[in-house]
């Protein structure tokens, strides 16, 4: 059994699948600017770096170029205004999930999140989802300077709630979050099924790798 305190979760591609409502949002905003919509395996690689790069990854897909500042600005105001629709509608959660949150909780360990989405977006997600209790503190993309890869929101939260990066596990499907805990000086576990612009999360070189979220259990639960 591995003894951490704390637990920091990502979001997309770790606890929920999100991408059908970047989709929804992605094509909206194309469409609006009369661009055609984008396939979902399209969509689940440009995932990971928050919502500029998803829209720049998309403009730039649909123009054949990278997209001027204007287009860029205009395109991710879409963006956030189809998203702010639908990010919360909906929501399918990875199996096992949830009562493997509920069992980490009972057992006290603390639990956060640190994703590259806006916060903007996450407690309408959180509160959909009836998790808005189980996490003492929730980073987005653009809460301070600098996102996952960084290891700065990671150790920020470590800070806040008074625990050691050596006693905290990171929990994550892509690259990003594998990197950011290493600089941190964080064990981390890569899940397998989420979104990792199409790559083994292994090649990356987590503690562990799991290809399920309830394995977590078995990880942190049992002695
Ligand atoms: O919004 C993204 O690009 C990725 O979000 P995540 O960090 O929760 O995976
Ligand atoms: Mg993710």
């Amino acid at each position: 059994m591995a003894d951490f305190d704390l637990i920091q979760f990502d979001l997309d591609g770790t606890l929920i699948d999100s991408v059908p409502q970047l989709q929804l949002a992605v094509n909206q905003m194309l469409a609006q600017l009369g661009h055609a919509p984008a396939a979902e395996p399209a969509v689940r690689h440009w995932v990971g770096n928050g919502a500029d790069m998803l829209v720049r990854r998309a403009l730039t897909a649909a123009l054949g170029a990278e997209p001027d500042a204007g287009a860029q600005q205009a395109a991710r105001a879409a963006f956030d205004a189809a998203y702010d629709k639908v990010a919360d509608q909906g929501l399918v959660f990875y199996p096992g999930v949830l009562d493997t949150l509920a069992a980490l909780r009972r057992a006290g360990k603390r639990l956060a999140i640190v994703t590259n989405k806006p916060y903007r977006f996450v407690p309408a997600i959180l509160a959909a989802s009836g998790l808005s209790e189980q996490f003492e503190l929730v980073l987005g993309g653009d809460s301070l300077p600098e996102k996952k890869p960084s290891p700065a929101p990671l150790l920020h939260v470590c800070r806040t709630l008074d625990m050691d990066p050596a006693r905290t596990l990171m929990v994550g499907d892509s690259e990003n979050d594998v990197l950011a805990a290493q600089a941190a000086g964080m064990a981390v576990v890569g899940l397998t099924y989420g979104y990792n612009y199409g790559r083994d999360i292994a090649d990356s070189g987590p503690d562990w790798v799991l290809s399920d979220f309830a394995a977590l259990a078995d990880l942190l639960l049992t002695d």
